[in-house]
């Protein structure tokens, strides 16, 4: 098996404080404020060199994910391990993360910004790819990122991230800010950079159609657990989309099923051939992914990529 990224074993995050008498106080912390499950017994693994899509609605608890893997955010149940490290914190240097907010200092210039991320990562910073990434967005190096554009401070934070030369590269919605050709052209940094390193990246976003020529690792979060996670080609492979008439579908796992025209369509996983009379098609990611987030009960499926082996608790 290849070596993990990132490996989660009942990982478990609840927001608002310990938990109150219930009944008394309902579900509620010591200051009044409501508990509330971001993340709830979360077992996946993400293997090296991987560049995963961390996807999932609103609310869904990606952000909480990332920060956990980041080693900001300890979890409030079970375990997770980052580069082989039980805390995330201790590989931070090994670890570059991008918030959603791509937190700067906004009275440093982007030139003093390039230099404390220098002085911060000395052995290991890179002004090169720093440079690669700012280059196409003909940003003065005397600037003050307090006067920047979002999707101008985006580039910087991206730089910033890069040049760390980091073995996993965590970024949140990055691309949400930045016009088609900036996005189409520092993904294509990105993206040769990491394969030219090995580098791992976990990206979320709801841009599905971005995802699909770019990721080969997919993790799909709804309700603050894990749905679906592996190989996008595993995952893909593992579901068909049907049409046919309007009839039982067992002994199919039926990921979603609506009418058209005079039968239905349905996503689902076979459990064997499939009847006579059913057109049977690959689905696309778009349409795996919608059709998981359309019908978030669904059971969940890991591929043997995603399934932890070995107890991630040190
Ligand atoms: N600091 C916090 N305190 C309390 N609750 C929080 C906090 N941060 C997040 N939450 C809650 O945790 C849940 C997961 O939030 P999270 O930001 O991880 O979701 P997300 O999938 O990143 O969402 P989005 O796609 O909107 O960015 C949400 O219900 C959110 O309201």
């Amino acid at each position: 098996m290849t070596a993990t990224a990132i490996e989660a074993a009942g990982l478990g995050k609840r927001y608002g404080g310990p938990l109150g008498p219930i009944g008394r106080r309902g579900l509620r912390g010591r200051r009044g404020r409501r508990a509330h499950w971001a993340l709830r017994d979360c077992s996946f693994r993400i293997p090296t060199g991987r560049i995963c899509a961390l996807v999932g609605p609103n609310g869904a608890g990606k952000s909480t994910l990332l920060a956990h893997a980041a080693g900001l955010l300890a979890p409030t149940e079970g375990a997770l391990r980052v580069l082989g490290s039980a805390e995330p914190a201790a590989v931070r240097q090994r670890v570059a993360y991008v918030a959603q907010d791509k937190p700067l200092y906004p009275r440093l210039t982007i030139g003093e910004t390039l230099r404390m991320g220098r002085e911060l990562n000395p052995e290991r910073w890179d002004d090169t790819i720093a440079e690669r990434v700012l280059a196409e967005g003909r940003l003065d190096h005397d600037r003050r990122v307090r006067a920047l554009s979002g999707g101008q401070r985006t580039r910087v934070a991206l730089a910033l991230a890069l040049g760390k030369r980091p073995e996993l590269l965590l970024l949140d919605e990055p691309m949400a800010d930045l016009d088609p050709l900036a996005r189409q052209q520092l993904m294509g940094v990105l993206l040769s950079d990491a394969a030219e390193r090995g580098t791992t990246v976990v990206i979320s976003s709801h841009i599905v159609t971005e995802l699909e020529n770019t990721c080969d690792y997919l993790l799909l979060v709804n309700g603050g657990q894990v749905r679906l996670g592996g190989e996008v080609e595993d995952l893909l492979h593992a579901h068909t989309l049907v049409t046919g008439p309007a009839a039982d579908l067992t002994p199919h796992t039926v990921v979603e099923s609506r009418p058209s025209g005079r039968g239905l369509t349905a996503l689902v996983r076979p459990e064997g051939p499939l009847a006579d009379g059913w057109r049977a098609d690959a689905p696309s990611l778009e349409e795996l992914l919608l059709a998981h987030l359309r019908s978030p009960e669904a059971p969940v499926l890991l591929t043997p990529s995603a399934t932890t082996p070995t107890e991630v608790a040190a």
